[in-house]
């Protein structure tokens, strides 16, 4: 079967800005893909080429394996949610779901039965005669993705549709945008720049940068082997450590540091030996030993921040450089000052190309 998505070799630049720069991407139908990265890396850009917003100046965009680069919106069948979701304000909650069938020209049982299967995939049969004004916010969103829903699109385009609500509610319409994406089995594509909505929802996450995909891959991947400096420190935090390669195979990668020896993951690159590298430890895989030992390094706590479920420490090791560390509740009581061993498990580092290194 065809992927449901594909952008070959896709360029758009406005004047001498290159927004997206000869992107490449697959995706698979059902699934809930989320195009994740920093203001400006050109997300909207290639969502809106695809729902027809915007012609590539070159490249192609099929979907479902039909090229629709040229097609006007009303041509190709995606729809789009974006973040003001302005539901139309003199229609009640049904007639906004109906609009869009309406114009495909369906009967209007049939307008009726769609209606109120979309309105009970959100729990909101008893609402379809109150008008928007009416409505909560979280709401109103709901009656918004289910309008975008009533076509039956190929691809259901959202662009940060959760931007302007208030926290709580927020992490509330990520629970169920995931869970309507699971029952419809529609394929989404979310546009956002916040690294934990990204990772709550989606099955695959593309992090761009610079009009380019970085990496691509599930959320547990690309959190627990990032392949570039900024896919580690755009997802999570990172502690980056300078380091040399002393071996590497398919079981994992020698290292030096800070003139011992430590292990992490293989790396995705091929690696040999005094490659210079980055190991990427996050904060919550750093462990503190109870007694000094071979593999083991020394640290002082230089801060010890209560955060609730867990504490943000700082630690300063002996050359000078700072680690952060996440210790959850019964882990550690070392206090601020306080001289303490750390090592990390080998399965929860990874390596990456030192890019600033020369050689
Ligand atoms: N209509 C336009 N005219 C000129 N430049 C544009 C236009 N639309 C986008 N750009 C530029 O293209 C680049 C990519 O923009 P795009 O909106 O795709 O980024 P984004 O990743 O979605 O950012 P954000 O998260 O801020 O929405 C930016 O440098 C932006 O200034």
């Amino acid at each position: 079967m065809d992927p449901v998505v594909q952008f070959q070799n896709v360029t758009k630049a406005y004047g001498q800005a290159v927004a997206v720069d000869d992107l490449n991407l697959t995706i698979q139908a059902g699934k809930f893909v989320t195009l994740l990265g920093p203001s400006g890396c050109g997300k909207s850009t290639t969502l809106r080429m695809l729902g027809g917003f915007e012609i590539p100046n070159s490249g192609r965009i099929l979907l479902a394996g039909k090229d629709v680069t040229r097609l006007p919106p009303n041509k190709r069948n995606v729809n789009i949610v974006f973040q003001d979701y302005a539901l139309f304000p003199h229609m009640n909650v049904a007639r906004n779901i109906a609009f869009g069938l309406e114009l495909k020209g369906l009967d209007s049982s049939a307008i009726h039965k769609r209606v109120m299967e979309l309105l009970a995939l959100v729990q909101l049969q008893d609402y379809a005669a109150r008008m928007p004004s009416e409505l909560s916010g979280g709401q109103r969103q709901r009656v918004a993705l289910m309008r975008a829903l009533a076509p039956d699109p190929q691809v259901l385009l959202l662009d940060e549709p959760l931007s302007a609500l208030d926290a709580k509610l927020r992490q509330q319409m990520q629970i169920e945008l995931k869970s309507i994406q699971e029952r419809t089995g529609k394929t989404f594509l979310f546009v956002t720049h916040d690294q934990e909505e990204a990772l709550t929802m989606s099955d695959q996450i593309v992090v761009m940068n610079n009009g380019k995909v970085e990496q691509m891959g599930d959320p547990h991947t690309l959190y627990s082997r990032p392949q570039s400096v900024f896919v580690a420190n755009f997802i999570g935090d990172a502690n980056l450590l300078r380091a040399k390669v002393v071996g590497a195979d398919a079981q994992g990668t020698a290292l030096t540091w800070n003139g011992r020896q430590v292990g992490a993951l293989p790396s995705a690159h091929a690696m040999k030996q005094g490659d210079s590298v980055l190991i990427v430890v996050r904060p919550e895989a750093l462990r503190f030993l109870s007694v000094p030992s071979g593999e083991g390094f020394a640290g002082k706590i230089r801060k010890r921040v209560f955060k609730g479920n867990h504490t943000s420490m700082t630690i300063e090791v002996d050359d000078g450089s700072q680690l952060n560390a996440l210790v959850h509740p019964g882990e550690s009581e070392a206090i601020s000052g306080e001289d303490v061993w750390l090592g990390w498990n080998p399965r929860a580092a990874t390596v990456i190309r030192d890019e600033s290194a020369a050689g």
